[in-house]
C-alpha cells in the first residue's frame, strides 16, 4: 500500500555509527509546528478541542495524557494526516489544506500504531525501513540505491536490532517492531520526527535501553525537533525540554518540561492526585 502517488526519493545523510542515532537537523528558524485553535470534530464529538501549540525546531516535547485524549489525533495533525475541522495548522512552514500533503509527508517521519498495521507481515525488515525513503508503506517496484541501504542497516544498527534486517516484520517481537518502526521514521532524514508511544509493549529493559537511545536523539543538536507521545512520565527521555498534557481533547497546560509535570497539572490531566519526582533526569509518579 502506497502513502504517495509517486514515490519521491528522500536523500539520506551518512551519521555517524555506534549508539548514536543518524540524523540530520532541518534548517528552517521558524517553527515546525504551529496550531491556532485547532478543533477535530467526528460524530458530533470534539477529539481536540481549541488547541494552539507552537514548536520550535530546536525543541523536544513530549505529550502526555490519560486514554482517549486525543493525543495520537494531536499526532495525525501534526504528521499531515489529519485535518483540522475547524483552526488553522501549520506543518514544516505549510499550512494544511493549502499544501500538496503527499510531498509534504516524507520531510516528517511518523512512527504510530496505525502506520505500523500497514505493514505487510512478509516485508524484510530492511525494506520496512528503507519504503520510507520514499513515503511508501511496502515494497512494490522501487530500485533502491546503495546509499539508502547502508543508511537503513546503520539505523537498525543504532537502534540495537542490526541482526533482524533479513527477518520478515512479522516474525518480530513488539519491542523488535517498535525499534524498526524508529528506524523507519528516521530514514528519510526528516525535518520533524513524531513518535507515538514508542515503548508500548517493551518490557522493562527494552523501555529503559529505549530511553537511553532516545536521549541520545533528543540531546542532538543537530537532530530535528521531536515530539514523542506516552501515557507515562517513565518514558520521558533525558533532554525533553517542553512538555503538553492533554485530557479530553482540551490543553490542560504546555511549555517547559518542568513547568509542566508538576504534581497539580498531571493531576488534573490524569485525574487523581499524584506524587512525582524528579531524578538523574527522569521522571516518576505515583498515586499520592
Ligand atoms: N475516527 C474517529 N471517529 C470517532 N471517534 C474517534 C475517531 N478517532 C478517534 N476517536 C476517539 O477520539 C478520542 C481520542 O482518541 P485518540 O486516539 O486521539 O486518543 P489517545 O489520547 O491517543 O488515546 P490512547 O492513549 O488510548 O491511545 C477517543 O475517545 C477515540 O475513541
Amino acid at each position: 500500500m502506497s502513502e504517495a502517488s509517486r514515490p519521491t526519493p528522500a536523500r539520506p545523510a551518512a551519521g555517524p555509527r555506534g549508539d548514536a542515532l543518524p540524523t540530520t537537523k532541518g534548517t528552517p528558524d521558524e517553527p515546525v509546528l504551529d496550531l491556532d485553535g485547532v478543533t477535530v470534530v467526528r460524530d458530533g464529538r470534539a477529539l481536540l478541542e481549541d488547541v494552539s501549540w507552537a514548536v520550535g525546531a530546536d525543541e523536544r516535547w513530549v505529550v502526555l495524557g490519560p486514554n482517549g485524549a486525543g493525543k495520537t489525533t494531536l499526532l495525525q495533525i501534526a504528521g499531515a494526516r489529519l485535518f483540522p475541522t475547524r483552526g488553522r495548522a501549520e506543518v514544516l512552514g505549510e499550512e494544511l489544506g493549502a499544501v500538496d500533503v503527499f510531498e509534504l509527508r516524507p520531510r516528517i517521519g511518523l512512527s504510530s500504531a496505525a502506520l505500523a498495521e500497514r505493514v505487510p507481515p512478509a516485508e524484510k525488515v530492511v525494506d520496512v525501513v528503507l519504503t520510507a525513503a520514499y513515503g511508501m508503506v511496502g515494497r512494490w517496484r522501487e530500485e533502491y540505491e546503495g546509499p539508502d541501504h547502508a543508511r537503513a542497516l546503520e539505523l537498525l544498527d543504532a537502534l540495537g536490532v542490526g541482526g533482524l534486517d533479513r527477518r520478515t516484520y512479522g516474525t518480530l517481537s513488539e519491542g523488535e517492531r517498535k525499534r524498526v518502526q524508529l528506524a523507519r521514521a528516521l530514514m528519510a532524514d526528516p525535518e520533524l520526527v513524531l513518535l507515538d508511544e514508542p515503548a508500548a509493549g517493551m518490557d522493562l529493559g527494552g523501555r529503559e535501553d529505549l530511553v537511553r537511545r532516545l536521549s541520545g536523539l533528543v540531546a542532538d543538536p543537530a537532530a530535528p525537533a521531536v515530539v514523542l507521545v506516552t501515557h507515562h512520565v517513565e518514558e520521558v527521555p533525558p533532554g525533553i525540554t517542553h512538555g503538553l498534557l492533554l485530557r479530553e481533547g482540551r490543553v490542560v497546560a504546555q511549555g517547559p518540561l518542568e513547568d509542566v509535570l508538576t504534581p497539580a497539572a498531571l493531576g488534573a490531566t490524569f485525574g487523581l492526585a499524584l506524587r512525582v519526582e524528579r531524578s538523574g533526569g527522569r521522571w516518576a509518579a505515583r498515586a499520592a
